[in-house]
């Protein structure tokens, strides 16, 4: 696999894991000129909203809505329309809520679509299991039997069923995802560590190289950058491991 440098920036989305706007603004000034996608996600959303999501928007970004809708179809279907009237280029809601569901969020994009020709359509994605999961997690206090890789495998064929483009899931579940779902489904993976990064709270994790090699069509990267003394250059250096 052989990228360019804007090609490698294109598939980051950098997570920004903020409590307020401008401390996300001040993370996003700093790699101004770097064609990643910005991730907002929920501690972010919920301090700064949709104002925040529509300046990345209006600034040229690429955004992926990091909210994990996961709620009984009707309310998950508004929460789509909604979501597709911000403009964002990709979103996401819980394969564990089903296949009804998921297809109620498809129905709601499509409406908002419907209403307004000038909107995008946003790629729908679902998460699978989260990359803090691990196997004692899922089998002995989720109560879920079998591999995580199992687990994760159902659900990307769920979401596939429901007509969802793809799914969020750990860089070690690529190869098995794009086997049973086909190489255009789309893989989003978090779980990213730079060799000898802190690990946090993830379990399944591979580094940015590692991952690109198994296929990832974008990978989540949130602390390895914004906790870095200069995110920036912390930034450019998993640039050039995909180079
Ligand atoms: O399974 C999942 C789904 C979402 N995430 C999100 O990705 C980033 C990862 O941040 P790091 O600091 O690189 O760990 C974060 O926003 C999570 O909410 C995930 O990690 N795993």
């Amino acid at each position: 696999m052989s990228l360019t440098r804007e090609q490698a920036a294109g598939r980051i989305m950098v997570a920004l894991d903020y409590p307020d706007a401008a401390s996300a603004e001040a993370l996003v000034s700093s790699l101004e000129g770097i064609p990643c996608y910005m991730k907002v996600g929920m501690q972010l959303y919920y301090a700064a909203g949709p104002g925040f999501v529509k300046s990345l928007k209006e600034r040229g970004y690429k955004v992926f809505l990091d909210l994990k809708m996961h709620d009984i179809p009707n309310t998950v279907k508004g929460g789509a329309n909604s979501i597709t009237k911000l403009g964002v280029d990709v979103f996401n809601v819980h394969a564990a809520g089903g296949v009804d569901m998921m297809k109620a969020a498809m129905e709601g994009v499509d409406a908002a679509l419907a209403a307004d020709s000038s909107l995008q359509r946003p790629l729908v994605i679902a998460v699978t299991q989260l990359t803090s999961t691990s196997m004692k997690v899922l089998n002995e206090e989720i109560g879920i039997s079998g591999s995580v890789q199992d687990a994760v495998v159902r659900y990307a064929q769920l979401t596939k069923q429901a007509g969802l483009g793809g799914v969020v899931a750990s860089p070690q579940e690529v190869e098995l995802i794009k086997a049973a779902c086909g190489d255009d489904f789309q893989t989003i993976t978090p779980g990213i560590r730079p060799a000898g990064a802190d690990v946090n709270d993830q379990t399944r994790i591979m580094t940015p190289r590692q991952a690109i090699e198994a296929g990832t069509d974008y990978m989540v990267i949130g602390r390895p950058i914004t906790a870095a003394a200069d995110p920036r250059a912390a930034l450019q250096s998993i640039i050039e491991e995909l180079i």
